[in-house]
């Protein structure tokens, strides 16, 4: 199992919430927000963590945060800047719109590095999720042409690259829950007070 010393947290923070309209990583769940939820089980597999957004409200946190280094590009541009910031060979990218996201899924993640790939992402039920994912510091330079050649769909960067799926058992399903709407943010609620 890869030492948390050798695995740097990059939590993606920015963006536009456009489907949600307000600040996803601000939203309160069990009396916390959706990013202090993702902080904590980040900072037990990892000893480094980065939140990568341009809002400084999220600086209240004590978790080292940086801007992206080139705006607007969603996703990829995140991946992008942490990697950039990072000093480690391995990185966990998650987004702050999977709260429950467990220890044990990244646990999961971290059993299937090898050597042979320059990606590792999970797949829930035939749904790849590069947002649940580790990566090698040197896949910076698949980031970076992807970038220059304005090509900035995760999926199809993925292809390019050594990536190895790995696939979640039926068990993980509300860890990897992705909460993009209102509704899915009401479902997730109930859904938690049940379980
Ligand atoms: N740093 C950074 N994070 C981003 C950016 N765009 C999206 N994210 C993060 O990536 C994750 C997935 O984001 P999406 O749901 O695809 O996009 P979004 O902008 O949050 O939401 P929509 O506008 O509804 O698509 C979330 O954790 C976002 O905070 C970006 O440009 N920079």
């Amino acid at each position: 199992m890869l030492n948390p010393s050798n695995l740097t947290g990059i939590i993606l923070a920015g963006g536009k919430s456009t489907r949600m309209g307000k600040d996803k990583a601000f939203l309160i769940l069990e009396d916390k927000p959706f990013i202090s939820h993702i902080v904590e089980t980040v900072k037990q597999c990892a000893e480094n963590v980065l939140i990568i957004s341009n809002n400084q409200k999220l600086d209240s946190l004590g978790v080292t945060r940086h801007a992206d280094l080139i705006p607007n590009l969603g996703p990829i541009g995140g991946i992008y800047t942490g990697l950039t910031l990072s000093s480690a060979e391995f990185n966990l990218v998650v987004a702050c719109d999977t709260p429950f996201l467990s220890k044990e899924t990244i646990d999961v993640l971290i059993d299937g590095i090898d050597d042979g790939h320059d990606g590792f992402i999970v797949q829930y039920e035939d749904v790849p999720m590069p947002l649940i994912g580790i990566y090698r510091k040197s896949s910076i330079a698949c980031f970076k042409e992807a970038i220059d050649e304005g090509k900035l769909g995760l999926q199809k960067l993925l292809a390019t690259m050594q990536t190895k799926i790995i696939v979640l058992p039926k068990s993980h399903s509300k860890s990897v829950w992705n909460i993009n709407t209102l509704e899915d943010f009401k479902t997730i609620k109930k859904l938690k007070k049940e379980t």
